[in-house]
């Protein structure tokens, strides 16, 4: 007889949120305009607020962090035969289609993306293109970094790496773009503001839509000069919307009352890291979860991997994702309770301990 679901705790990622009562208010409210014949005023609003937030001249709002991130990509290698380094293990590279190639034709460099979410910066320099020009080589115009690094399990970049890898950048005539789609979280997990951990950073993708639970949207920051061209190119990607105001009101509410709950997210990351790390079967690197992601290993069981265990918690109401074939990723938001915790932990010891008893 199967366990009828107690409850439905979605840990599938912190993209799941749903608007909040007063974002929902907000968003019926919002005073809105065509932002492609002229400026949504709740746009403009939000625009000048996360400008503010990042120290950054000015800002654009996109319908998502892939297109903030592909925008971004395309207006700093702006000729044909450019080249972008990034992590192996970054989002831009396994996660967006290609797009950097596929759409604008830029090559991607990849350089290995540590366990801390870094990437060596010997390394990076070794990538760059020879300036003098060979032949046989693209030229290369941009570094990437991610913060917080989510495939390394949403480690921070600390802001020393971040200021050298912006050096290195400076030294060699190249721009650096910071896939911020978890900016808030690095920021609260270091304790530092925004604009301290992007100083270094010529653009950054910020995601509305993850930790602090926006319904929609992320935000590009740069020079002045950067998003006019971004303007352009969102245009040219369909990406320019009209009364986008609603959403954008959805998101100042999001800056304005979320931020500060994500210090809670890593709270619960840590208690149910090391509440999962005590059951026998399953190993967690309690150490490495600075925010709210979190990675479980399971036994190396060709008969009951990760796509199991997610089917079998899915059966019991928690919903999580296979990262590999056996590891599963938790991620967590602010519309997780302590008492959903409880019920994970309790679904996982229920399973694990049921797998442990069967091989018995
Ligand atoms: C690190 C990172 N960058 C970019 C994105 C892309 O954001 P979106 O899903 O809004 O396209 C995501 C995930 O959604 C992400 O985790
Ligand atoms: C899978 C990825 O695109 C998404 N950003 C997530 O972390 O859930």
């Amino acid at each position: 007889m199967v366990t009828p679901v107690i409850r439905t705790v979605d840990l599938r990622s912190d993209t799941v949120t749903k608007p909040t009562e007063s974002m929902r208010s907000a968003m019926a409210n919002a005073e809105v305009d065509d932002d492609v014949l002229g400026n949504d005023p709740t746009a403009v609003l939000l625009e000048r607020e996360v400008a503010e937030i990042a120290g950054k001249e000015a800002a654009m709002f996109v319908p998502s962090g892939t297109m903030g991130n592909l925008i971004s990509v395309l207006v700093h290698c702006d000729e044909r035969g450019s080249e972008v380094i990034l992590g192996d293990d970054s989002h831009i590279h396994i996660y967006e289609n290609g797009g950097v190639s596929s759409l604008g034709g830029v090559h991607p460099r990849t350089v290995k993306n540590e366990e801390d979410g870094t990437m060596e910066i010997s390394s990076i320099e070794a990538a760059v293109r020879s300036p003098k020009g060979d032949l046989h080589y693209p030229v290369t115009k941009l570094i990437c970094l991610e913060n917080t690094q989510a495939n390394c399990g949403g480690r921070c970049l600390p802001i020393e790496y971040i200021d050298k890898v912006g050096e290195l950048a400076k030294k060699h005539g190249l721009k650096l773009h910071i896939d911020g789609a978890r900016i808030f979280n690095a920021s609260v997990a270091l304790g530092v503001p925004v604009r301290r951990i992007v100083q270094a950073a010529d653009s950054v993708s910020i995601c509305l839509s993850k930790g602090i639970g926006a319904p929609v949207g992320s935000v590009i920051v740069g020079s002045k000069s950067f998003i006019t061209k971004a303007r352009w190119l969102r245009k040219t990607l369909g990406g320019g919307m009209r009364q986008i105001g609603v959403l954008c009101a959805a998101a100042l509410v999001a800056l304005r009352e979320n931020v500060a709950k994500l210090e809670d997210d890593h709270k619960n990351a840590k208690i149910l890291a090391e509440g999962l790390n005590r059951i026998e079967r399953l190993k967690v690197n309690v150490a490495a979860v600075e925010t709210n992601i979190i990675y479980v290993d399971l036994p190396k069981d060709p008969k009951f991997g990760a796509e199991d265990a997610c089917k079998s918690l899915e059966v019991l109401g928690v919903l999580v994702i296979p990262q590999t074939t056996f590891r599963i990723r938790i991620v967590l938001h602010h519309q997780i309770s302590d008492s959903d915790l409880d019920y994970v932990l309790s679904c996982f010891e229920k399973l694990f301990s049921s797998v442990a008893e069967e091989k018995a």
